[in-house]
C-alpha cells in the first residue's frame, strides 16, 4: 500500500465484533501514528483474530471517511505490541495469560533472551532451557504465547494470500495456530478441509508459493476438488478413475496433458490413498468420508436388523391388533397395505415407499398406533417428563415436512437435526443416543448419505425404525440416494404402495403424477380439469401467464402462502429470479411507491412478503425450506443497520442486513427447495430454456406438491421432454455395501426402474429382481384440440378474465384470504 499510515496504541474498547468473519471495530488510545491526528483517540476498523481490550497493538492502513460515523482508520494489518521495557514485559509474562509463569521466572526470562524475549522463544523455544524453564512448564508457555500470538500472525497472513475475512476465520477455526504451516507445505489441503475453497482458490495461493503446476500437491488438489464437485453438483459418492483424472486434465488447462498422463495420476492417487485422503475401490475413487459413512450405513442397518433381535409379539397378535385399529378407525386397509403394516411391526427396520395418494400417511398412522398398543404405550405426550423422550419419534428432514407428519398423525414430530440435538454443522457428532421405542422417518428421499450415517449412529439395538418416502421423488440435496439405494438393494425388509387410494377422483393431479412416474403424458394434459390446467405460451410469455395466474388467485382471495410457483431454475425469463418480483408485486405491491420497503440486493422486501429460509439455524428453530412472512422492517437512516423481522409459524425472528444472504422471496422457489412440503396451488413453468433441468424424478416432484390445483405454463415440448428423461442414477456404493453386510448377491438394474413391489412385504433375500421396466421413448402428448389454446397462444388479459383460458375456473375450495397488508 503506497499510502499506508500508522496507529499505534491502547484498545480502550471492542465496539463491535462479528465472530463469523473476525471483523471488529475498536476505540484505540494513541500512543503514536503518523496521520496529522489531532485527537488522542481513533476508532480503527477491520479484520482481527484475537484482540485484547487494554493490550497494545499497531495497525497499519488508511484514513477513511465514513459517510454517517466520520474518520475511521482502516486496518490492513495489525501486530500485537510488545511492552518496550523491561518491566512492561516481565509484567506480560507474569500475567495470568501465561499460567505457571510468576513474577520471578518472567524475570529470568527477559534477563536471559531482552526485550525480543517473545519472537525468540516462539522462533526457538529451547531458548528457554537457558533461563531455566524446562518441561510442562516450558510447553505451557510456548503453547499460551502461540495462541495469544497465533491468531493476529495467521490472520496477517492469510489476508496476505488475498483471503478474505470469512475465510480466514474458517480457517484459522480449522487449523488454529498451525494454518499458515498447512498452506505453506500443501495449500490444496484447503480444498478438502475447508468450505468455500475451491481449487482456484488454492492454486492462487500456490502459486504465489511458489508451487510448480506438476507438483503432486497440485495434481492431488484437482483431484479432491473433482470428487468434491461430483458429490456437491452431481450427488455422487464416487467418481471412476478414468473420468476423474479426464475432469482432473480439464481443470488444469490445455497444457496440463504433459504432466497429468495416467500413470502420474495414479501415482498421486496412491499416495492420497495412502494418507488415507481417499479410497480406491473397483476403479472408482470415493473421499475417505463418504466411503466411511457408506459402510457405516450399512453395517448399522445390518446390525440393528439382526435376526435375533426381531420383536417377538408373533404374527397372530400383530393381526389382530391390526384389525383392531382397523375397526376402531373405520378403514379398510388393503393387501399391500396390511403386508406394511404387518412388515413394519415384526422387523426392526422396515422401508415403506409409494407414490402420491397410495396410503403412506394412513400406514404411519395405522403403525403408530398398532406399536401403541401391543406396547402398552401411553399416548398422551403430556403425560411425560420433560427430561423423557416419547417414546414414538417422527421425524422428516424438513421442517415442513415435520409439520405435516403432526397434523396428519396429532403427535409430535421434529426436524431429524432436532431429533437428534444436532447443531448448525450437521456432521456433528454430538447427536444424541434415542431412547427405546418407535421412530418414523418421513420424506426419507431427501435424506442424504451423512445425515444418515449420524441418524443410525443414534439408533439403539431394539428400537423399531419405519423409514417412509417416494423414491421416484427427487433424491437429496447432499451426496447419495440412500432411501433408493437401500429399497434396491433388496437388503431390507420393504413393501411399495401402488393403488391409489385418494377418494376426491375428481382430483386428476395424483393421476397425472402416477402418469408422469410410468413415463407417460395423459392425451388431456392440455386439457382444462377442475384441478389443473395447462397454458400453453413460448418462454418470454412465462412472466406474464404466470402474473395473470396468481392475478385471478388474488382476486379470488387465495391463500399467498399456498400459492407456490416452482420452477426448474433460478435465471431465465421463466425462472426464480424473474418470476419472484412478478408474483411479489401481484400479492403484495407497492403501487404508490409510499410503502415501506428495503432493499435486500437481488429483492426489494416488505411488510407481508413470503420469505424462504435457506439454510439450518437450530439455534432459532428455523430450518433451511421453511417459508416465513415478514412481520416488521426496522430502517435505520443510512441502511446500514435495517433489519427484518420474519415470522415462521409462531416463531418470530430478527434478520440484521448481515444476516439477509440466509433468506430470499419466497413466491417462486426451485422444485428441489420445495421437497418435502405441499401446496394448495402449484404453478409450475417449464420451458425448453431449462432443457438441461428436465428430468422425469422433478416435473413429478414438483407435481405432487400440488394439494388442490396445479396450473402448468409454458411449453408442452418441455412437460414431454422431461417425462421422457429419466435422471441418471446417482454414482453411489450403498446397495452394493448393504448387499455385502447382509451377505446376500446384488440385484442388477438401476433403482428408478425397479418394478412395482407384489404384496407381500420384500424379504431381504433372496432378491427377486424382474427385467427392468423398458421405457418407451414415446411420452408424447397427445392434445385433445377441442375448445384448446393452440400451442403457442399469446395471452392476453381480456383472455384471462372472459375465462377463455382462465386456468382457475371451476376450482373449488377457495380459502379466505387471511393475508393482509399491515404496517
Ligand atoms: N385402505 C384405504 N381405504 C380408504 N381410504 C384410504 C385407504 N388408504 C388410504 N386412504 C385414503 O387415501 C387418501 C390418501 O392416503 P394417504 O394420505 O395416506 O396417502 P399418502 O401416500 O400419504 O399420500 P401423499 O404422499 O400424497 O401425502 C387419504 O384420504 C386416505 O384416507
Amino acid at each position: 500500500m503506497n499510502d499506508a499510515e500508522s496507529v499505534t496504541g491502547k484498545v480502550e474498547s471492542i465496539f463491535f465484533s462479528n465472530p463469523s468473519n473476525l471483523f471488529k471495530i475498536l476505540l484505540i488510545k494513541i500512543k503514536a501514528t503518523t496521520l496529522k491526528w489531532g485527537e488522542d483517540e481513533i476508532v480503527v476498523k477491520g479484520s482481527f483474530g484475537d484482540i485484547t481490550e487494554g493490550d497494545s497493538y499497531s495497525f497499519t492502513g488508511t484514513l477513511v471517511d465514513h459517510p454517517k460515523y466520520g474518520k475511521q482508520f482502516q486496518a490492513a494489518t495489525y501486530k500485537s505490541e510488545q511492552p518496550t521495557s523491561r518491566d512492561g514485559l516481565v509484567a506480560y509474562l507474569a500475567s495470568e495469560r501465561f499460567p505457571g509463569i510468576g513474577k520471578k521466572t518472567a524475570e529470568r526470562i527477559v534477563d536471559g533472551l531482552g526485550l525480543n524475549a517473545v519472537d525468540d522463544i516462539l522462533a526457538d523455544p529451547h531458548v528457554l532451557d537457558d533461563c531455566g524453564v524446562r518441561g510442562e512448564k516450558a510447553a505451557t508457555l510456548v503453547a499460551s504465547l502461540k495462541e495469544n500470538r497465533g491468531m493476529e500472525q495467521v490472520v496477517i497472513g492469510l489476508n496476505g494470500f488475498g483471503l478474505s475475512g470469512n475465510l480466514a476465520a474458517k480457517i484459522y477455526a480449522q487449523y488454529r495456530e498451525d494454518s499458515l504451516d498447512i498452506i505453506k507445505t500443501n495449500p490444496y489441503q484447503l480444498v478438502e478441509d475447508i468450505d468455500g475453497v475451491g481449487f482456484r482458490t488454492a492454486d492462487g495461493i500456490a502459486q504465489q508459493l511458489g508451487f510448480a503446476k506438476d507438483a503432486p500437491q497440485r495434481l492431488g488438489g484437482a483431484l479432491s476438488s473433482v470428487l468434491n464437485t461430483a458429490a456437491d453438483s452431481e450427488g455422487d459418492t464416487f467418481v471412476e478413475a478414468k473420468t476423474a483424472f479426464g475432469q482432473v486434465r480439464s481443470l488444469l488447462g490445455d497444457h496440463a496433458q504433459q504432466y497429468t498422463g495416467d500413470e502420474a495420476m495414479l501415482k498421486v492417487l496412491q499416495s492420497q490413498v495412502a494418507d488415507h485422503k481417499l479410497v480406491l475401490e473397483d476403479g472408482n475413487i470415493y473421499t475417505q468420508t463418504l466411503y466411511q459413512a457408506e459402510w457405516q450405513i450399512a453395517s448399522q442397518l445390518s446390525g440393528l436388523l439382526d435376526e435375533g433381535s426381531a420383536p417377538d409379539y408373533g404374527d397372530e397378535r400383530i393381526d389382530k391388533t391390526i384389525h383392531g385399529v382397523e375397526k376402531r378407525l373405520e378403514i379398510d386397509y388393503d393387501e399391500t397395505q396390511l403386508a406394511a403394516i404387518h412388515g413394519a411391526l415384526s422387523h426392526r427396520i422396515f422401508l415403506l415407499t409409494g407414490g402420491p395418494g397410495t396410503g403412506k400417511t394412513t400406514i404411519i398412522n395405522a403403525v403408530v398406533q398398532s406399536y401403541a398398543e401391543l406396547n402398552q404405550i401411553d399416548m398422551d405426550p403430556n403425560n411425560y417428563k420433560s427430561d423423557e423422550m416419547f417414546p414414538i419419534m417422527l421425524a422428516a428432514p424438513t421442517g415442513r415436512a415435520a409439520k405435516r407428519m403432526t397434523e396428519t398423525t396429532n403427535l409430535p414430530a421434529s426436524t431429524i437435526h432436532r431429533l437428534l440435538g444436532l447443531g448448525v454443522d450437521q456432521t456433528d457428532y454430538e447427536a444424541r443416543d434415542l431412547p427405546d421405542g418407535l421412530l418414523i422417518i418421513d420424506e426419507m428421499s431427501m435424506v442424504d448419505t451423512y445425515l444418515m450415517k449420524i441418524l443410525l449412529n443414534s439408533v439403539q439395538p431394539g428400537m423399531t425404525v419405519i423409514f417412509v418416502g417416494d423414491k421416484d421423488q427427487l433424491p437429496s440435496v447432499g451426496p447419495g440416494q440412500v432411501f433408493a439405494d437401500m429399497l434396491a438393494s433388496g437388503a431390507l425388509p420393504s413393501v411399495e404402495l401402488t393403488h391409489i387410494h385418494r377418494q376426491d377422483t375428481d382430483s386428476t393431479i395424483v393421476q397425472l403424477a402416477h402418469a408422469i412416474n410410468e413415463g407417460k403424458l395423459p392425451a388431456d394434459l392440455l386439457k382444462k380439469h377442475a384441478d389443473r390446467s395447462f397454458i400453453a405460451c413460448p418462454p418470454a410469455q412465462v412472466p406474464r401467464a404466470v402474473m395473470q395466474v396468481v392475478s385471478a388467485a388474488a382476486r379470488r382471495e387465495f391463500d399467498p402462502l399456498g400459492v407456490q410457483v416452482l420452477a426448474p431454475m433460478y435465471r431465465g425469463d421463466a425462472g426464480v429470479d424473474n418470476l419472484n418480483p412478478v408474483v411479489q408485486n401481484v400479492f403484495n405491491p407497492n403501487d404508490t411507491g409510499k410503502r415501506k420497503e428495503v432493499d435486500g440486493g437481488q429483492y426489494k422486501y416488505r411488510i407481508g412478503d413470503k420469505v424462504l429460509q435457506l439454510v439450518n439455524n437450530p439455534d432459532k428453530n428455523v430450518f433451511n425450506g421453511e417459508i416465513g412472512i415478514v412481520t416488521g422492517i426496522d430502517k435505520d437512516e443510512k441502511g446500514k443497520n435495517d433489519s427484518l423481522t420474519i415470522t415462521f409459524d409462531d416463531n418470530e425472528i430478527s434478520y440484521p442486513r448481515s444476516e439477509w444472504g440466509k433468506i430470499t422471496l419466497a413466491y417462486a422457489t426451485s422444485i428441489h427447495k420445495a421437497q418435502g412440503s405441499e401446496f394448495d396451488m402449484v404453478i409450475l413453468p417449464l420451458t425448453m430454456q431449462s432443457r438441461r433441468m428436465l428430468k422425469r424424478n422433478l416435473v413429478y416432484t414438483a407435481v405432487t406438491r400440488a394439494k388442490q390445483f396445479l396450473i402448468m405454463i409454458g411449453e408442452p415440448a418441455a412437460f414431454e421432454l422431461a417425462v421422457q428423461t429419466l435422471a441418471a442414477n446417482r454414482n453411489t456404493g450403498l446397495k452394493k455395501r448393504l448387499c455385502s453386510a447382509f451377505s446376500i448377491e446384488e440385484p442388477a438394474g438401476d433403482a428408478e426402474q425397479q418394478p412395482a413391489a407384489t404384496p407381500a412385504v420384500s424379504q431381504p433375500a433372496p432378491v427377486q429382481v424382474s427385467e427392468p421396466v423398458a421405457e418407451p421413448a414415446t411420452a408424447a402428448v397427445a392434445p385433445d384440440t377441442a375448445g384448446e389454446e393452440p400451442a403457442d397462444t399469446i395471452l392476453t388479459e381480456d383472455m384471462v378474465i372472459r375465462g377463455t383460458i382462465d386456468p382457475l375456473i371451476g376450482m373449488h375450495g377457495v380459502k379466505p384470504a387471511d393475508f393482509e397488508h399491515k404496517e
